[in-house]
């Protein structure tokens, strides 16, 4: 039988389309925005409609579907609670997906929707309905619109309209952002936003935590069909505590009979400025083994070798700035090599804190295979060290990066700009100044990148 290829021919109902479509491109270009979408019902129609029109793709960061609870949560950091008291279509579920689709892209408008395509009613919701949401960063602030819509016909003419509508409302709505017709987000949504994307629950029993994070780490291992634990110790207190719990991991996995072993590195550049304090670390952690290599020679080697090869600074300071993340990755190679001999496992130390502040080295000191301190932020980090038994000076020891030669044992919240306990503040839902909240939000868009897998084509 012969296949036969139709004429190429726009249906009908589509034509009228692609001049909402430009038009909307436009708005876009003209504004400079870039759109990300997090599509419950229309399931990536949104973005595929955009994508019809050449040069849309100049104003396009991503486009989710995101179909059932789990997704949204995974990917926009919807709450749970939400879900459940509201409803998979409501208002306040599209709400928090276009503020998650903001804020955990590199986007200043997304578009969220959710609803019911049909056949079938749902929850006793008639088919076509269908909440929308749309979010701006505008200005420093974000502005948030909810509408929820009826439209008739079958499934996917619902689908289309509802996708065209999204489109349409994105350019009025923009306008009357920019025009001041809306209040800006209460900065609580915000922040509880983050909140949530960060894993931070405001109080936690800190034994329990101790408890369920070396399981955690343990059953990791387990499933992982590795055989140890790697970290390097500084001397501060994040991995005083994850130290610890790696050392605790592999003593209940040796309880059940499996074989384990932690490796704890000291990874000084040189002679480090607090190395008693290291020494104090680990004579608390007791862990099986600690391996010393001296990072300096092979950082300046590197930095040497480029120097050699033509890279020049602008002056010292960004010569010294780039040399503190070379041995944050000198760190990182030495910690996957000792794993690489040991079907090891490295640990990561990154707590909510400094994945707020997107304060770590990319590839450096954040990339690990497990991270058992998510979530904590710094005061909750110093709780754990407390109940773990952890020597009070190193409890609340003044954290430092001590990356910098020129600065050594520079404080971070210096680095940063703001203290830790405003940090933590910000992460449990309390009141801060409005400058800290403006730098920590400003830091937390701007490191979005840090949290993420690399940016694809
Ligand atoms: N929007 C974007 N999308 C994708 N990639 C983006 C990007 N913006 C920058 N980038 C890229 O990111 C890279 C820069 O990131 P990165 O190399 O990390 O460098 P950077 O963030 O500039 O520096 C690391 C910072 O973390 C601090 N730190 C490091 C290590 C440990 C600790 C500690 O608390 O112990 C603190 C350190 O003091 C410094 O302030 C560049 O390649 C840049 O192009
Ligand atoms: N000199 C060092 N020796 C071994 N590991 C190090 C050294 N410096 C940094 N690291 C590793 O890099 C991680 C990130 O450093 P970071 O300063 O954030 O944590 P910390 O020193 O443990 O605690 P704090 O943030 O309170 O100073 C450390 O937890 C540790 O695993
Ligand atoms: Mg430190």
């Amino acid at each position: 039988m012969a296949l036969v290829t139709p004429p190429a021919r726009m249906h009908p109902s589509r034509r009228p389309a692609m001049e909402l479509l430009r038009q909307v491109r436009d708005y876009l270009q003209d504004y400079s925005l870039k759109l990300a979408t997090a599509e419950s019902c229309t399931a990536g129609l949104i973005a595929s409609e955009l994508a019809r029109v050449p040069g849309s793709g100049q104003s396009m960061d991503c486009g989710l579907a995101v179909y059932s609870p789990e997704a949204k949560q995974r990917y926009l950091s919807v709450s749970a609670q939400t879900l459940e008291r509201c409803g998979l279509t409501s208002e306040a579920t599209s709400k928090e997906m276009a503020v998650g689709a903001l804020t955990n892209n590199d986007a200043n408008v997304a578009i969220a929707n959710t609803g019911i395509a049909g056949p079938e009613p749902h929850d006793g919701i008639p088919v076509g309905t269908v909440c929308f949401a749309w979010a701006f960063r505008y200005e420093q602030q974000i502005y948030l619109i909810a509408e929820t819509r009826h439209f008739s016909g079958d499934r996917n003419e619902v689908r289309l309209a509802a996708a065209h509508y999204a489109l349409k409302r994105l350019m009025t709505h923009h306008a009357a952002v920019v025009e001041g017709e809306v209040s800006a987000v209460a900065h609580q949504a915000h922040q509880a936003h983050i909140q949530t994307a960060l894993r931070v629950v405001p109080a936690i029993d800190p034994q329990q935590e101790v408890e369920r994070r070396v399981m955690f780490l343990y059953r990791q291992l387990l499933n992982s069909g590795q055989k140890s634990l790697v970290l390097g110790i500084s001397g501060g207190v994040d991995s005083t505590v994850a130290g610890r719990l790696a050392q605790l991991a592999v003593e209940k996995a040796r309880q059940e009979g499996v074989s384990a072993h932690f490796y704890a590195m000291r990874l000084p550049y040189d002679t480090q400025h607090d190395e008693a304090d290291a020494q104090q670390a680990l004579a608390f952690i007791k862990p099986d083994s600690v391996l010393s290599v001296n990072i300096q020679a092979a950082s300046d080697a590197m930095l040497a070798s480029l120097e050699a090869g033509g890279l020049g600074f602008t002056d010292a300071q960004q010569r010294d700035f780039v040399l503190g993340n070379i041995k944050a990755r000198q760190r990182m190679v030495a910690q996957y090599a000792v794993a690489g001999a040991n079907a090891g496992l490295v640990v990561g130390t990154d707590q909510a804190a400094e994945a707020l502040m997107g304060f770590f080295t990319k590839y450096g000191d954040g990339a690990c295979d497990i991270a058992p301190l998510t979530g904590l932020t710094k005061a909750q980090v110093r709780q754990l060290g407390a109940v773990l038994g952890a020597p009070e000076a190193l409890v609340e020891k003044q954290p430092t990066a001590d990356l910098e030669t020129l600065k050594p044992q520079l404080a971070d919240e210096e680095a940063l700009g703001v203290s830790y306990a405003d940090i933590d503040a910000f992460l449990t839902g309390k009141q801060v100044s409005e400058e800290a909240r403006a730098t920590m939000i400003q830091t937390y868009q701007r490191s979005a990148h840090k949290r993420h897998l690399p940016i694809t084509p």
